[in-house]
């Protein structure tokens, strides 16, 4: 019952992903419920919208995988009760196995308010 995108999880962030090109792409307004500051989304809950974009760009490609690192830039404050657009993409495979990803949340108004980049592992399916 995956936090990201489980339809099921009772508290989880419920997300849908679809491809456009070689963007995968998602939306999300966060709640109340979703704040560290005050009318601000949680630090940690962003990094979690990333972490889940840019590990579903390789699972729609049904590539099986792990975060095994992650930076997160914040530049500017995410407003709760406001519709994100969520974008990742690859840009670049080394060894066949560790996928270096990056990402971003951008506002209305088309300002990005954060950045990632990320490091995923190929691993076994039987594993996850
Ligand atoms: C429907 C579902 C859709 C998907 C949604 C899921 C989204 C959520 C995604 C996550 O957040 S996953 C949760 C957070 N991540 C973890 O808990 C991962 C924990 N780590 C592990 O379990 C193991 O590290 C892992 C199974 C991924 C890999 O272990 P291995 O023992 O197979 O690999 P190993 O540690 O031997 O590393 C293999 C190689 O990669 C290298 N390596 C490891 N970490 C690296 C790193 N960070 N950067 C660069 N290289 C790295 C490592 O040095 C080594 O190089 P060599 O082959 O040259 O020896």
């Amino acid at each position: 019952m995956c936090f990201g995108c489980s339809p099921a999880n009772p508290i989880g962030l419920k997300l849908k992903f679809k491809m456009d090109g070689d963007i995968c792409r998602t939306e999300f307004e966060a709640g109340e419920e979703h704040q560290g500051w005050n009318g601000y989304m949680h630090g940690g809950l962003i990094a979690a919208l990333l972490d889940e974009t840019m590990a579903w760009w390789l699972w729609l490609k049904d590539i099986s995988i792990m975060t095994v690192e992650m930076n997160t830039r914040y530049s500017i404050g995410v407003p709760i009760k406001t519709r994100l657009v969520v974008e990742s993409w690859c840009e670049e495979v080394k060894r066949d196995r560790l996928y270096l990803m990056a990402g971003r949340i951008i506002l209305p108004g088309g300002k990005t308010a954060v950045k990632a980049t990320a490091k995923f592992m190929k691993i076994d399916p039987a594993q996850i």
